[in-house]
């Protein structure tokens, strides 16, 4: 992403946790799943939504940090790789894994963990059009100069009143 994103996306609780549950739907008929791994550390909430509405009880991280700096990626690094009983499920190709993040952006972090799952499906609840052909199942696109906000990197705020010149 761009040092400076245009435009805010912020999502509420109520908000992400509709967009959560909106995923599982998409994913019930793509199943069934024998595992999610979860890209953490935003995989971790929509995992969390998915895999109650799916039943899913087998659940995995790859621990993966690329936005050291606010809205600026720089090197991706893997703190904790795939443990390998889940790595064989498929034969070893991923097949049958469900893969969650919270959303993809350029598609750098989905493009690591693909070659670690060939296979596997994968899901986020946002997607920017540099990462969409990365992702399987994704529930709502923002355009690529947009930054989204997740409810837990927010605090309620005082909001200037319009007529003293607050911006939109
Ligand atoms: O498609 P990309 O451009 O690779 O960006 C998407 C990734 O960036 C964010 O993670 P981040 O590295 O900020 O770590 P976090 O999940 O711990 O916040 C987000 O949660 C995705 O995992
Ligand atoms: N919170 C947040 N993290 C990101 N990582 C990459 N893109 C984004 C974004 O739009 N919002
Ligand atoms: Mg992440």
């Amino acid at each position: 992403m761009s040092p400076t994103s245009e435009k805010a996306f912020p999502v509420s609780w109520d908000q992400f946790h509709r967009d959560a549950r909106a995923l599982a739907w998409r994913l019930h008929g793509a199943g069934p799943f024998e595992a999610i791994v979860c890209i953490t550390r935003g995989g971790l909430v929509p995992a969390a939504v998915v895999a109650r509405e799916l039943e899913i009880r087998l659940i995995e991280t790859v621990c993966i940090a690329s936005y050291h700096d606010y809205q600026n990626q720089g090197e991706l690094i893997v703190l904790k790789e795939i443990d390998p009983k889940i790595r064989a499920l498929g034969d070893g190709s991923g097949a049958g894994v469900l893969v969650v993040d919270d959303l993809v952006d350029t598609g750098k972090t989905a493009r690591m963990v693909r070659q670690m799952l060939p296979k596997a499906h994968f899901a986020t609840v946002y997607a920017k059009p540099q990462g969409r052909p990365v992702v399987d199942t994704f529930v709502t696109e923002v355009s690529q100069d947009t930054w989204i906000y997740f409810p837990w990197d927010m605090g309620l705020t005082f909001q200037p009143p319009i007529r003293n010149g607050a911006s939109g």
